[in-house]
């Protein structure tokens, strides 16, 4: 039996969705390592260099597609120090300089983004995007009358949490199902996602179903914009590496009852999916709204990443936030 510490709980967690959205996992990843760390009584710096490193495998194993979770992780992780005192100082400062500044990326492009959203404005979102969202908020602060068309978001239905936010907001909020994406189109003005991963080529990666709101985008001329915070954008990319799609657990899509009903069929349930550059107008990180096609130079010069450190990384199993 393992024994439940504050660490596997939190990596259970996101593991279950129960803490989910990518800027959340990377933030609620980063405390844990925090209070992991904090928690170890040896005095013996190896053996307390050994469990965060364990700490980081158990969480980086939780979920794979969302690039802000190993970010934070090597983020927390990097410290050098002969003591245990000293790291645990080091990892503290880390981890609250990474969640402070994973908010205030959310709220600054909250702000630019606001600036894409003009009054009477319709806007698409596909699942649920603390990012998208703060843009939509700003928006609405601002005094800009807005209504958000929400995806249902299948087989998890984040849009449903999507729903709640902008209901809660006093935002004016349609919901549909993810097959009506392309019929709605047509009195959609922007729309508007979060990112799990931004690749070295300025692909997004990002919820299933994410590309076919922007085919339909790109068919209507309906503007596509991403908001993503830059420790989204994923290194090893660089090195020529894919992004991983998770693929969930067939449960998710069909029950037990129907499954039984047809053991013979197959199931697939790929969590995320991938949108060609070309399909996106614009990426709004807290650094300012890019074109995809400057998504190397956030990596290299704003992430500070060459080639080799990637190359590194990769063998590692991990990325870096700069
Ligand atoms: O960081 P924020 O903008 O909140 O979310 C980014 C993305 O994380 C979510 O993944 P999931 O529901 O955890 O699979 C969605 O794909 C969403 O677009």
């Amino acid at each position: 039996m393992i024994l439940m510490t504050a660490l596997t709980e939190t990596a259970e967690k996101i593991k279950n969705m129960e803490i989910r959205g990518a800027g959340k996992i990377a933030r609620s990843a980063a405390e844990a390592m925090k209070e992991e760390a904090l928690s170890i009584k040896t005095k013996d710096i190896k053996e307390f260099n050994r469990r965060m490193e364990d700490a980081y495998n158990i969480l980086y194993s939780t979920r794979p597609t969302a690039v802000s979770l190993p970010n934070a992780l090597r983020a927390v992780m990097r410290y050098k120090a002969d003591t245990v005192e000293d790291a645990k100082t080091a990892i503290a400062a880390n981890a609250d300089a990474f969640i402070s500044g994973s908010e205030n990326a959310v709220k600054k492009i909250g702000e630019i983004g606001a600036h894409r959203i003009k009054d009477g404005d319709t806007i698409m979102t596909h699942c649920n995007s603390s990012a998208a969202f703060a843009i939509f908020e700003t928006a609405y602060r601002q005094g800009k009358d807005i209504n958000v068309i929400a995806t249902e978001t299948r087989p998890r239905q984040q849009g449903y949490v999507t729903v709640d936010f902008l209901q809660k907001s006093g935002i004016p909020t349609t919901l549909i199902l993810d097959s009506a994406v392309r019929y709605t189109m047509k009195k959609v003005d922007l729309v508007i996602v979060g990112a799990d991963a931004v690749t070295v080529n300025g692909s997004l990666v990002n919820k299933v179903g994410t590309s076919q709101v922007a085919l339909a985008a790109n068919e209507a001329r309906v503007g596509f914009v991403c908001a993503a915070e830059t420790y989204k954008f994923s290194p090893r990319t660089l090195f020529g590496e894919m992004v991983e799609i998770e693929e969930r657990d067939p449960t998710e899509v069909l029950c037990n009852e129907l499954r039984a009903k047809w053991p013979n069929l197959k199931i697939s349930n790929p969590a995320f999916d991938i949108t060609p550059h070309k399909y996106i107008d614009m990426i709004i990180t807290e650094i300012g709204a890019i074109s995809p096609e400057m998504a190397y130079w956030v990596i290299k010069d704003k992430l500070g990443w060459e080639l080799e450190e990637a190359a590194e990384a990769s063998m590692r199993g991990c990325d870096d936030e700069n």
